[in-house]
């Protein structure tokens, strides 16, 4: 059973040594933030630390951005959901029947699934990387138009940057939930994020939860950096 978690903060943990992940995760309770498990600790850990995760009471994302024919994909979001997690994220650019899908497979499979996300455009991408993909649009224009189309596909809402929360809340209305990496609180490295934003101004800007990676793994106290960002935003 997970405990309410008040701040929007979604903690990235984004680590290969497991034993370096759990020395964080029983520093945290639950009620502090929600955390993401991604490839590389799923691919080096497995389930069992997804479910290690969910029996501590914490709201677990996993970030497995599944992109594949819709069958598959839809599978694939049964099984993660199987292990208890409170969201799962497919790629937006799978199309419109990938997701409605996926989204059917889980109602179909579970009284209370998961949420269900679309990821738009990385938030380690900017105008030249669209370019050299052959999209003629702004990292803007591309995610409101894979927004839309996820919207469309009945899912809860996207991974987008907080650069393009304002705009989305404007075109596809305050339910539909936002959730974006690339937050740096002022100061941190930015590394390969090139659409950032600070916490604070991301929640003005209209994101609902901000994943936050190595600004706090990757700091020599990541407990007084995850409590200055939640206090920075009015929690705790
Ligand atoms: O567009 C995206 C989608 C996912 N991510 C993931 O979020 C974290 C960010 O970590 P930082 O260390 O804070 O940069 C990471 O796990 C990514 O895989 C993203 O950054 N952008």
């Amino acid at each position: 059973m997970s405990t309410t978690c008040l701040s929007p903060v979604i903690v990235a943990l984004d680590f290969n040594d497991i034993e370096a992940a759990k020395n964080l995760v029983e520093q945290l309770e639950p009620s502090q933030c929600r955390l993401k498990v991604g490839k590389e600790m799923f691919t080096l850990f497995g389930p069992e630390f997804v479910r290690f995760l969910v029996a501590k009471g914490f709201d677990v994302f996993l970030d497995l951005k599944f992109h594949d024919i819709p069958a598959t994909t839809a599978k694939a979001c049964v099984a993660a959901a199987k292990l208890g997690v409170w969201m799962v994220n497919v790629h937006a650019s799978g199309g419109l029947n990938m997701m409605q899908t996926a989204k059917k497979a889980l109602a179909d499979n579970f009284e209370n699934p998961p949420m269900l996300i679309g990821v738009t455009v990385l938030t380690s991408m900017d105008d030249s990387d669209l370019q050299k993909l052959g999209i003629a649009k702004s990292p803007a224009e591309q995610v409101v138009s894979l927004a839309t189309l996820v919207k469309e596909a009945g899912l809860d809402g996207v991974v987008c940057s907080a650069q393009e929360a304002n705009l989305l809340k404007q075109e596809l209305g305050s339910s539909f939930k936002l959730v974006t990496p690339g937050i740096r609180p002022a100061g941190s490295d930015v590394g390969d994020q090139k659409r950032i934003m600070t916490p604070s101004d991301a929640i003005n800007a209209g994101s609902d939860y901000l994943v936050i990676g190595r600004p706090i793994t990757q700091a020599e106290n990541p407990m007084q950096v995850l409590n200055q960002v939640n206090q920075s935003l009015g929690f705790k």
